[in-house]
């Protein structure tokens, strides 16, 4: 694990979930935007959900852009579909964020979702492999999310990467005395805890407005907006691919519950092997563990009271285990 990661913010206690008791209302979120792929993103998710029996539903927040046709496969998944409106930095301001980003700022309407009193937020090309209901009992008034890496190509921008610097191992380079204090910690928003709120909804927005987007976009943003009560979770729960290879001191594969397909070429539904590091056999062995839950229909939703006819706890690693012989490559133009 992570230097700086304690395990104790997670309260582990198994006891009843209040799903049921109206005590409190929780659910999964993703985002969903264009008529692209990344709705196989979703579906895979909603099943992966789905196979580790989350007690919770999973509600995707989409851009008018996406199509009916696409609205209809997720309610038939048994997602909760809810349209959001775009949300665009200032625009004079645009055109210093990357691009494909800046539609991500549209995540920000999801504090909104007042109906809900927490929420786990989950990027479409997320996987969750083993349950993680319990985030949902960690304290409130904290924002919960896995500590990012600086060592891939796309933080050729920053101070860190240009130093060597990295948080995930903040003694092999350490920070120069003469830049003064290392940065704050720093999170991944493929994956985080938070409690919807109106007031802080509006506070996001207003925010916005007076801030200049940098490349990460509403990464960099939210960093920012909840720096002070960003909380890190050990990396099980969004296990960054290019950790595998920048970190591998860190991982402890048995011990991950959710992967997050961010590294270049990763996409699993754009996945072709060719990109760095996408030869790998971990790799190579992830990919297949995600088209192995997208293509098992037994996991398709099959309307409230039913029960998916396989088994699903899952005892052995997610890396451990055998690869499907049979994986679906489907080639499309690589992501990221
Ligand atoms: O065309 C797109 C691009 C992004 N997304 C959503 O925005 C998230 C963030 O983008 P992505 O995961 O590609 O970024 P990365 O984690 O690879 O940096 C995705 O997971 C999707 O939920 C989407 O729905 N359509
Ligand atoms: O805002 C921009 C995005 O930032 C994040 O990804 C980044 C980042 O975390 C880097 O560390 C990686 O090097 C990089 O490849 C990756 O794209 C989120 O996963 C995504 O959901 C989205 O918010
Ligand atoms: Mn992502």
């Amino acid at each position: 694990m992570a230097p700086g990661v304690p395990m104790d913010v997670i309260s582990c206690t198994g006891k009843v979930s209040t799903a049921s008791t109206g005590y409190s209302k929780r659910a999964f979120v993703t985002f969903l935007a264009g008529n692209g792929d990344y709705i196989k993103g979703v579906v895979g998710l909603a099943k992966g959900l789905r196979k580790v029996k989350s007690a919770y539903p999973l509600v995707v927040a989409m851009l008018p852009d996406v199509p009916e046709e696409h609205r209809d496969i997720l309610r038939s998944q048994g997602c909760i579909v809810r349209e959001i409106e775009p949300i665009y930095p200032p625009e004079n301001q645009i055109q210093f964020a990357m691009a494909y980003y800046v539609i991500n700022y549209s995540k920000l309407r999801i504090w909104d979702f007042e109906e809900y009193t927490k929420m786990m937020y989950l990027d479409a090309d997320i996987q969750v492999f083993e349950n993680i209901d319990h985030l949902f009992d960690t304290q409130d008034g904290y924002f919960y999310a896995v500590m990012d890496c600086f060592c891939e190509k796309t933080w050729s921008h920053s101070p860190q990467h240009s130093i060597g610097y990295c948080q995930q191992c903040p003694e092999k380079v350490t920070w120069p005395a003469e830049m003064g204090s290392p940065p704050p910690l720093y999170f991944n928003a493929g994956m985080f805890v938070f409690e919807p709120s109106r007031l802080t909804y509006e506070s996001l927005l207003e925010t916005l407005q007076i801030t200049p987007p940098t490349p990460f976009a509403e990464q960099d943003f939210l960093n920012m907006f909840f720096q002070k009560t960003y909380k890190p979770i050990p990396l099980m729960y969004n296990l960054v691919l290019a950790m595998l290879w920048r970190h591998p001191e860190n991982v402890e594969v048995e011990k991950v519950k959710v992967v997050h397909y961010c590294a270049a070429g990763s996409k699993p539904w754009r996945y072709t092997g060719k990109e760095a590091n996408m030869d790998r056999e971990d790799i190579k062995m992830l990919v297949a563990r995600w088209w192995d839950i997208y293509n098992n229909e037994s996991l398709d939703f099959k309307g409230e009271n039913s029960v998916p006819e396989e088994e699903t706890l899952s005892r052995s690693s997610i890396l451990s285990s055998k690869p499907e012989p049979a994986i679906s490559y489907i080639s499309a133009p690589s992501a990221a």
